[in-house]
């Protein structure tokens, strides 16, 4: 039989042969290219191409390509050529490569995140079973510092997808394209716009990176099925001059959204989830500080939500903090007579010092008088030096914390002081910092810190990653002695003080509560997180630390005790749901047998209900 690439006889012999072999090589080419364009027939749709290495093209896919074949949201939003694919892929080999040679660097810990990564991609349960057994070890590179490299490094370290991605180009599609994940139950969702990833600011569409990094603690930490979990990234667009002119970029090269458009689109994302998921609890991730409030006031009383930076930050601040007097040999009631400067007045710094005041009035009475008192415990400086009440255009969150007029002239302070004179004058029992400016705890700050009033003067350097930690632990030992109470948003090791002496570099970092509030919620079935809820969870990390581990200036548990501490924040988080009426019950465990739990019943219905990475009897039923 004929076919394209035969010649018939007759043209044969009418053609020389040089014009017999091109007429065959042009016929051969036809036939080649109609092979490729013929279309490959698929009986798999949305991730099941995803994970196919035959047919998977990743972000190749075109629009068209991923509204056919239900992929639309399961990839980022920019759509690239094979080409770019290769560039992006060459271009982080040679980086790795390159920066292989120059030793132990941050690349050596991006390549254990890469083996890592793998691993997660081909066997989860394997994968949770290496973090939960090692979580020390991990711990820094899955989250803070290393995550805050690959969030960096994304668009390179981008392989397989992990997640769902909302853009501004999904308005009025997100109904529908929630159903393209595949699990029908999801428990709990991380979100983040990436527009302040850590301390490094607008990372785009490669924030999703700190969503992955969040629920993997929510997995390992928490016993949250890893199945029912889902990382999102809102990709409204980046501030970022620098990915804006990124070929490689994967997010939407635009600058951001503002106003009621970028509103609207969270919006559109809260009713989709919560839509196909109506059990489902939202935590919001790294927002910049002007959404993160404003989102969270919007939707607190209506969804299961809440804002990690701002409340699960100011819970583990408000246990450190509390720690602190503890260290000092007194009891926690002595709380409310600390003083307190705060480096940074964002989402975080903000949060800390509402929830923080709020704690200190409680002791105080909750009357007037105890908010007003507890109101003058705190001094908050931020770029612009100390905030008082003459601030023009003054923050609205900051507003009830700035300095009286009256009180300045009284600390001889004035509006925007710097933070070394404030150390001054006002000799605090603590600095804690949430400014991610790096080193801002300089020397001559941590020598004024020696004349604190306090016996042991305690340093908060909280902001993420390393590298934006107000100061070291070797600094703080060094200049102000042995006495000082140090902790850091990301790991430190110990400091060796000599003659057998250990400097203790504690971790303080919302990990420690973030998972429990999310497991208790779960668990209780709240209708939303409440404030006595996070207060709960605030002081049972407080209270978890023993009287002799806080007076050798140990204030958090170490890393690898995270899992027996999130079981507790749980326990108490569903206690605080249960008499406030909100609990709800979960699966065959109703609201009222909730309340009939003891307190030890109820850490055990936690425990008993976290997942554990073991294979399970898996069977084949045909459809
Ligand atoms: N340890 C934790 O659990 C934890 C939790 C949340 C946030 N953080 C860290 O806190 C940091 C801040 O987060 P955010 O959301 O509040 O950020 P943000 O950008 O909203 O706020 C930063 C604040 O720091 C202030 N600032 C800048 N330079 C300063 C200076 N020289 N002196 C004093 N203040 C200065 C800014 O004016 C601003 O008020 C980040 O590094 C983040 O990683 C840590
Ligand atoms: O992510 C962390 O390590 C803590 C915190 O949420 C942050 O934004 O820095
Ligand atoms: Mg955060």
């Amino acid at each position: 039989m004929a076919n394209a690439l035969s010649i018939s006889r007759s043209l044969r012999r009418s053609l020389a042969p040089d014009a017999i072999y091109r007429l065959l090589l042009q016929r051969s080419r036809a036939f080649v290219t109609a092979e490729c364009h013929r279309p490959v027939v698929l009986h798999k749709r949305g991730p099941d191409i995803l994970h196919d290495p035959w047919f998977n093209r990743g972000t190749a896919f075109s629009m068209t390509e991923r509204d056919r074949l239900g992929l639309r949201g399961l990839l980022p939003p920019s759509v690239v050529s094979s080409q770019q694919q290769i560039d992006r892929f060459m271009g982080d080999l040679k980086r790795l490569e390159q920066n292989a040679r120059d030793g132990p660097s941050d690349t050596y810990q991006l390549a254990k995140w890469r083996i890592l990564n793998r691993l997660h991609d081909r066997n989860e349960t394997m994968y949770y079973k290496v973090l939960i057994d090692n979580i020390e070890e991990y711990a820094p590179i899955v989250y803070t510092p290393t995550v805050g490299a690959v969030c960096q490094n994304y668009s390179g370290l981008f392989r397989r997808p992990r997640g769902m991605y909302f853009s501004a180009e999904d308005r009025g599609e997100m109904m529908s394209m929630v159903y393209n994940w595949p699990a029908d139950q999801v428990d709990m969702i991380v979100v983040t716009d990436g527009s302040r990833i850590l301390g490094l600011g607008d990372l785009g569409v490669q924030g999703i990176g700190i969503a992955i990094g969040k629920l993997d603690l929510y997995v390992a930490a928490a016993g949250i099925n890893p199945q029912r979990v889902l990382p999102v990234m809102i990709d409204v667009g980046t501030n970022n001059e620098k990915l804006l002119k990124d070929p490689l970029y994967l997010g939407l090269q635009e600058h951001r959204l503002e106003g009621e458009e970028y509103v609207e689109i969270i919006d559109e994302f809260m009713e989709a989830v919560f839509s196909r998921w109506p059990n489902v609890i939202v935590q919001f991730e790294d927002f910049q500080s002007k959404w993160a409030f404003r989102l969270l006031q919007r939707y607190r009383k209506t969804y299961r939500m809440f804002n990690d930076d701002v409340q699960g930050t100011a819970g583990v601040a408000i246990a450190g903090l509390l720690g602190a007097v503890r260290a000092q040999g007194r009891p926690m009631i002595d709380f409310p007579k600390q003083k307190i400067v705060v480096a940074g007045a964002g989402s975080a710094g903000i949060g800390v010092v509402n929830a923080a005041s709020r704690t200190m009035a409680r002791m105080l009475g909750n009357n007037e008088v105890a908010f007003e008192s507890a109101r003058s415990q705190f001094w908050i400086v931020d770029a612009h030096g100390l905030i008082t009440e003459e601030r023009v255009e003054i923050d609205p969150d900051a507003l009830p914390f700035a300095r009286r007029k009256s009180e300045l002239t009284h600390q001889g302070l004035n509006e925007g002081a710097s933070l070394i004179e404030v150390v001054k004058k006002v000799k605090p029992d603590v600095i804690l910092g949430l400014s991610a400016v790096g080193g801002l705890f300089s020397k001559e700050v941590l020598e004024a810190l020696k004349d604190s009033s306090s016996s042991r003067p305690a340093i908060f350097a909280m902001s993420n990653p390393t590298k934006n930690a107000e100061c070291t632990p070797e600094e703080a030992f060094s200049i102000i002695g042995e006495k000082v109470i140090f902790s850091s948003g990301s790991p430190f090791d110990d400091v060796d003080l000599g003659d057998g002496k250990i400097g203790h570099s504690n971790q303080g970092n919302n990990m420690y509560l973030f998972p429990g509030i999310g497991l208790g919620t779960l668990l209780s079935g709240a209708r939303i997180v409440s404030d006595g809820m996070l207060q709960a969870a605030a002081e049972r990390l407080a209270s978890y630390m023993k009287e002799e581990e806080v007076l050798q200036g140990i204030i958090y548990p170490p890393t690898s005790r995270i899992r027996d501490i999130t079981k507790e924040v749980a326990a108490a988080v569903v206690r605080e749901a249960v008499a406030e009426d909100l609990a709800e019950g979960y699966r065959d465990m109703d609201a009222r047998e909730l309340a009939r739990l003891s307190e030890e019943e109820t850490v055990d219905y936690v425990k008993n209900n976290m997942w554990n990475p073991v294979y399970p009897t898996v069977v084949y039923k045909k459809d």
